[in-house]
């Protein structure tokens, strides 16, 4: 095996320099942003409706680069970005938007070094951040238990990094029956089922460490988030979700743009705490509709320093 130390700064950074090569995937760009994700290939043509553009005109050619099809239309040639990567490679599970992934890495603190356990690993988009952010001299253990959606990930991975990279583990199987790793420092998450994790993601987790689960609907941000309450060894977990709007900067007309990046799922953090220590829990109210018969402390509408008094009238304000 490689000695890790001989691995330059940007080895395995998906940072590729110097001209463009066969066997490289590029971005395609028209004048209306459409994008086209292409391998380069010697002797390819890349069709367009306005003619061809031969891959050979690109190929040993420069980065970033204005090419014209056979018909005169120009496109704007760019080696990718991560996060263009990261939406345009091939899909077995959906995948997280390189918003989401922003959110991920930071507020997950994955660091230099880190050693990181992913599950499930589906496409292998975030898997693809979670390697950048720890770098060589970290660990990044996968684990998807779909062989076919391991091996998207596989050659995603592989495929953005232009190799395996040293610091990647990719387990086929279930979290929960195959986690032994220990001393870990972030766990994340992204799944159907995350709650179902928390046991066996609080074994493996270092005293704060960081447990991270992105979950798409309500329901199942309640589950995972009373799940960690209820196991008394994590401090009181932190949920939010991010929305992205782009803006339409053109002389005076600086407004919002039509679209965004509305709901995608929401995420949840919390710190490990050492074991046998339990966390500090603010007292709380019943949730409005979970008032057992025994139940006589205020509810929704009463008036009392802690209780905020119920306005308009929907049903479950009564
Ligand atoms: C939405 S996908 C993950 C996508 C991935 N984060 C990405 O960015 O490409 C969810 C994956 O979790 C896997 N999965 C669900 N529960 C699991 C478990 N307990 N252990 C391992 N994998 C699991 C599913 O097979 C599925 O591929």
């Amino acid at each position: 095996m490689a000695d890790l130390r001989d691995f330059p700064d940007q080895a395995f950074s998906g940072v590729h320099h110097g001209p463009l090569q066969a066997g490289e995937w590029i971005t395609l760009q028209d004048s209306k942003g459409r994008r086209h994700s292409v391998k380069l290939e010697r002797e390819k043509i890349f069709h367009t409706t306005k003619g061809g553009i031969a891959h050979d005109d690109l190929i040993d050619g420069p980065d970033a680069v204005v090419i014209k099809s056979k018909g005169g239309v120009e496109y704007l040639a760019l080696r990718p970005l991560m996060a263009d990567y990261s939406v345009s490679m091939p899909r077995g599970a959906a995948v997280i938007y390189p918003k989401d992934t922003a959110q991920i890495v930071t507020m997950a603190d994955i660091f230099p070094g880190a050693k990181v356990v992913e599950a499930g690993a589906g496409s292998g988009a975030l898997t693809t951040a979670l390697l950048r952010a720890v770098g060589v001299h970290g660990q990044v253990v996968s684990f998807e238990r779909r062989e076919d959606f391991a091996e998207v990930a596989r050659k995603n991975v592989t495929g953005f990094f232009g190799g395996e990279h040293p610091a990647w583990r990719l387990e086929v199987g279930d979290l929960v029956e195959k986690l032994n790793e220990t001393d870990v420092d972030r766990i994340v998450l992204d799944m159907l089922a995350p709650w179902e994790c928390v046991d066996a993601a609080a074994e493996a987790l270092s005293p704060g460490g960081v447990f991270c689960a992105y979950v798409a609907t309500t329901t199942q941000l309640s589950r995972v988030v009373e799940t960690l309450r209820a196991h008394g060894e994590f401090t009181e977990p932190r949920a939010w979700e991010s929305l992205v709007r782009d803006w339409h900067v053109e002389g005076l007309a600086v407004r919002p743009g039509h679209r965004m990046q509305g709901h995608t799922a929401f995420l949840v953090t919390a710190r490990r705490m050492a074991h046998g220590v339990q966390a500090p829990r603010k007292k709380r109210r019943p949730a409005p509709g979970a008032y057992g018969d025994d139940y006589t402390g205020p509810r929704r509408g009463d008036v009392g320093e802690d209780v905020p008094k119920a306005t308009g009238s929907s049903a479950t304000d009564t």
